[in-house]
């Protein structure tokens, strides 16, 4: 692999640096801005190359020191060589340039910076345990030891046998690949396979659970802090439309400030739970509908829901969804998003269609990672 010497020259997103390099950007892990260091080139396109920092000739005073082995291989965290506060900085740097017209203070939630993650999928390569690199399907050896953003019981060593059996689903004859993974998380104090039973969360005094293979969110501590952020949005008596709902969270967390909701998801199990989990909890007039809003329009039912909750996966919303707003014109519009690119992209579509950002707040679900949720209130100007 090829190896070169740079000077780094600015925060990029991603978790990256970016400097330059006979007429190619170059981004680069594990570097700070102003420091020169020797870096691989992991991958090199066309035109964009990537690189991972090997070794550093001139320190940045921001550099501290690294608490994992795996740090810079393993392809999940961005920033274990810079403070915790001075990723929460960048974080909000990085997010202010992708809405430059917002001239508010963006706002903050973050919570501890380690052992936060209620879940994990544990990639296992001939037999071994581990993280995959960067770009590429090998796993990094000392990845297995511990993971910091790992709650402790989801750590290798503390799996039982059982969570660590190989799918039951892969047959031999088929499947040639040497590769699997294991995938657990945290239902309230034990651990579960995630593939196989259901999940149990406590949040806000409320039970929560998710289906096997239904999404919930990762972050124990922030999920709270979270709901009330949306909550703090909600007057009372509020008729609201929850889309991509998953298993219910949201709403049903906020059922003292709901009169009203219909909420639409595409993964038929989750919906089956978000009904069993809102009755439950006491709640008997929610209505939850199996759809994939990618493809199906939501009408008629829209009409009488002036408060829409979005928390779409990574592509966030498409030109279907956007249709649906210009037609229905909720007065309020709340979207939570893991994917800022995306949501800039949408905000940009919003705006089109009358609607104009009142808050963003930044919610670390991901610390030491180049990932974080924001969340942002929409509200309709044409009304
Ligand atoms: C970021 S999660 C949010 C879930 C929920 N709000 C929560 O916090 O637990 C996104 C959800 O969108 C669902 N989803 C993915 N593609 C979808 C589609 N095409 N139509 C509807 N829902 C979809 C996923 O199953 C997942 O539950």
């Amino acid at each position: 692999m090829k190896k070169i010497r740079l000077k780094l020259e600015k925060w990029a997103h991603g978790g990256y640096t970016l400097s330059h390099h006979e007429g190619h950007p170059v981004f680069v892990t594990g570097g700070i801005p102003g420091e020169e260091v020797e870096l691989v080139i992991e991958k090199d396109g066309k035109k964009e190359w990537f690189g991972r920092v090997l070794e550093v000739h001139e320190f940045s005073p921001q550099r501290i020191k690294i608490d994992c082995e795996a740090f810079g291989e393993c392809g999940g965290c961005s920033y274990r060589h810079i403070s915790y506060e001075k990723e929460l900085e960048l974080k909000l740097s990085l997010l202010k340039e992708l809405f430059p017209d917002f001239k508010k203070q963006i706002s903050l939630i973050s919570g501890p910076s380690s052992h936060y993650r209620n879940n994990v999928q544990w990639q296992i390569v001939d037999g071994k345990p581990g993280f995959y690199e960067r770009f590429s399907h090998d796993l990094v050896e000392s990845s297995a030891k511990e993971c910091l953003n790992l709650d402790s019981k989801l750590q290798w060593k503390a799996l039982s046998n059982e969570i660590k059996k190989p799918k039951q689903s892969l047959n031999p004859k088929f499947h040639k690949s040497k590769s699997d993974s294991i995938q657990a998380r945290i239902s309230l104090d034990k651990v579960v396979p995630y593939e196989k039973e259901n999940t149990l969360f406590l949040i806000k005094g409320k039970t929560i659970y998710a289906p096997p293979n239904g999404f919930f969110q990762i972050n124990q501590f922030l999920i709270e802090p979270w709901i009330d952020k949306i909550g703090s949005w909600l007057s009372t008596s509020e008729k609201v439309l929850e889309l991509f709902c998953g298993s219910g969270s949201i709403g049903i967390c906020l059922n003292d400030k709901i009169e009203s909701l219909m909420g639409y998801e595409s993964h038929p199990k989750s919906i089956q739970f978000a009904k069993k989990n809102a009755s439950k909890n006491g709640i008997d007039h929610y209505l939850y509908e199996v759809k994939d809003l990618y493809t199906q329009k939501i009408d008629p039912a829209p009409k009488g829901y002036p408060t829409w909750i979005v928390n779409p996966p990574r592509a966030g919303l498409n030109p279907l969804l956007l249709e649906q707003v210009e037609k229905y014109k909720p007065k309020k519009l709340i979207y939570s998003s893991c994917n800022a690119s995306t949501l800039r992209r949408d905000a940009m579509g919003l705006e089109k269609i009358g609607y104009e950002i009142k808050e963003i707040v930044l919610v670390d679900f991901f610390p030491r990672t180049a990932h974080y949720e924001v969340l942002i209130l929409f509200g309709n100007i044409q009304r």
